[in-house]
């Protein structure tokens, strides 16, 4: 494996590699193929941001991106740092993007407004997963974005003007991103769906732990465990637990999908990339033999909508099916829809699960605190379960919560802007494509640094503050821990920004409280070692690797042995 550092010379890591000869040979291909097909169409008005540096043109930004994006980052974010404005521009097999960040200016915020989209990115990683032509057409014919007012562009110069409003726009009632999103809010943001969903993932995730029969247990890789329990929970919560019994292996077959999106997205040649094409046609096919046997087995023509239900489980999974139908997808349509909601049903929620336990274990005084925080969030009329809402209030859960999200959550934020836009001073035509990494946001020391606790270390207590309130009946005064972003929240967005702003981000936060605060109340735990992924022991404590994905939360890249037993 390569060192974060990059003190290896590209060349020499370049030759060592032999399947990345192959993919940045690929990478030359497809550059060439997209300079023949974009010629022109990137003429920049005035100057242009600096280029990140490479060694080798147009190969060695591509090449450290995809091998070692750890060392990418650090280096964009050393040369957002010094570029006037905080962008720069690189090259990506092959597309140019334009990257962005700077924690003080949170020059980021400008790809949020309304004259960006996320659409040709999703678009893409549609196609990749394998939507069918005829319902990409159908979905890419909509320019009028997701929210409830459609989107026009501005009338800005006549390039602009001669696309722009009304004549070619689908009617309100033909649009196809603004009813998914409709779907979404009502199905998965509201807090009436939270808290219909909230109680199916804790009683699916307590069916998941070991029984008290069972006493103590040795040799428990909590990692895996998190990792493939709680992908049981979720998927049934939100897909019923049908899917589960008609699909053997079929957490094992997500996972065997997921570790290739980014390579899938990037869309290499499928003969470069076999095991990434294996992986999605095994996950895609599970999810469409589930799809077509719920379709037949649902009473479509039922009036009442049940909270959840064996067959489809909630409203997410019917409404997707729901808003397909009305578009009149393809049945090939139907695998790929689902493929790409699972990834973001559990692509981030469970390494993020995954590091907020591993602290806890690191630490046994943490432990303790989080345990007692959790001792008060019973329901007053079922005190064996607990209350999510109550649990998101308690403000040592939600400072550990919100400092793994920032030290983990690594995401590339995609938009293409839909007109002229001027950011910095630079204008950039219709059709460029922004990437803001969260990592220069959420890493940074002037934003995020406090004495003793340098903005790269996980530091539970960084987001409370300590406040003096008076006890309501003596009116004496005791101290109290209070969650506070303290006007950092600009510089935090690992759940994105603007329309595609993630929709499972309310449901993620109750999962992820839950996981944590079933798991403490319920389980005792023994640390025993950190283990290496080969399952010897290792010395030190999980860190994030180097070639993490950029697309989702990166997991840790070591895994703890503890004994435990179930309490109640
Ligand atoms: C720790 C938890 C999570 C994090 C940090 C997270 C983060 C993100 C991010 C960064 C995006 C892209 C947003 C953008 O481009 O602005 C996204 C999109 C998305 N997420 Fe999440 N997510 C989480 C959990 C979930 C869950 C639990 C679900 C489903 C229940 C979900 C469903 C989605 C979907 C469907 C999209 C695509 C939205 C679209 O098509 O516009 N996410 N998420």
């Amino acid at each position: 494996m390569f060192e974060p550092t990059g003190k290896t010379s590209v060349t020499s890591r370049l030759f060592s590699n032999g399947p990345v000869v192959t993919i940045l040979l690929s990478l030359l291909l497809l550059f060439a193929v997209w300079r023949r097909w974009n010629r022109g169409s990137q003429q920049h008005h005035g100057l242009s941001p600096p280029q990140l540096r490479e060694t080798i043109p147009y190969v060695s930004n591509a090449f450290q991106f995809m091998t070692n994006k750890k060392a990418f980052i650090a280096r964009a974010t050393e040369a957002l740092e010094k570029s006037p404005g905080h962008i720069i521009q690189y090259q990506l097999g092959p597309m140019k993007m334009y990257l962005m960040g700077n924690a003080t200016t949170n020059v980021h915020a400008a790809i949020f407004r309304s004259a960006f989209t996320a659409d040709p990115w999703i678009l893409r990683i549609m196609e990749n997963a394998g939507y069918q032509p005829s319902d990409l057409a159908t979905l890419s014919a909509d320019t009028t974005g997701n929210a409830s007012v459609p989107y026009r562009p501005r009338r800005r110069g006549s390039d602009i003007e001669k696309d722009a409003p009304t004549k070619n726009q689908p009617q309100q009632q033909e649009r196809v991103w603004y009813p998914l999103h409709k779907m979404y809010d009502e199905n998965l943001v509201s807090a009436k769906a939270v808290d219909k969903l909230a109680p199916y993932y804790q009683t699916f995730w307590i069916e998941q732990l070991p029984s008290v029969e069972q006493g103590w247990i040795e040799d428990v890789k909590v990692g895996d465990f998190i990792k493939s329990h709680m992908t049981h929970a979720a998927t049934k919560t939100i897909f019923g637990s049908l899917i589960l019994e008609v699909n053997p292996g079929f957490v094992d077959a997500f996972w065997g999908f997921e570790k290739h999106v980014e390579t899938l997205t990037i869309g290499l040649p499928d003969w470069l990339n076999q095991p990434a094409i294996r992986g999605r046609n095994k996950f895609r096919g599970m999810c469409r033999k589930w799809f077509e046997l719920a379709d037949t087995q649902y009473d479509w023509t039922r009036s009442d909508t049940p909270d959840w239900e064996p067959v489809f489980g909630s409203g997410v999974a019917k409404g997707l099916a729901g808003w397909a139908k009305s578009l009149g997808f393809k049945a090939d349509t139907m695998g790929p829809l689902y493929i790409l909601f699972f990834f973001g049903l559990h692509a981030n929620p469970i390494p993020i699960g995954t590091w907020m336990v591993m602290e806890l274990l690191k630490d046994p005084a943490l432990l303790q605190a989080v345990k007692e925080e959790v001792s008060q969030c019973y329901l007053d009329d079922d005190p064996k379960r607990l209350d999510h809402r109550k649990l998101q209030t308690m403000p040592l859960l939600q400072s550990i919560h919100a400092e793994t999200l920032r030290l983990h959550m690594g995401v590339l934020l995609t938009r293409t802007c839909t007109e002229d836009v001027t950011i910095a001073g630079y204008t950039f035509p219709k059709g460029s494509v922004f990437q803001a990494p969260t990592e220069v946001g959420h890493l940074d020391e002037t934003v995020w640094g406090a004495p003793g606790h340098p903005a790269s270390d996980f530091w539970a207590y960084r987001h409370t503050k300590e406040v003096t309130v008076p006890n309501e009946k003596t009116g004496e005064i005791k101290k109290q821990l209070q969650f506070s972003m303290d006007k950092r929240s600009g510089s935090f967005f690992p759940y994105g920004g603007g329309g595609p702003t993630c929709p499972g981000r309310n449901f993620a936060k109750a999962e992820l409280f839950l996981t944590v605060g079933v798991l403490v109340s319920r389980v005792e735990m023994e640390f025993v070692e950190w283990l290496n992924p080969d399952g010897s022991h290792s010395d030190r404590a999980p860190s994030t690797g180097a070639n993490y994905a950029n697309a989702v939360a990166a997991g840790p890249d070591r895994d703890v042995k503890v004994r435990w037993r179930r309490v109640w």
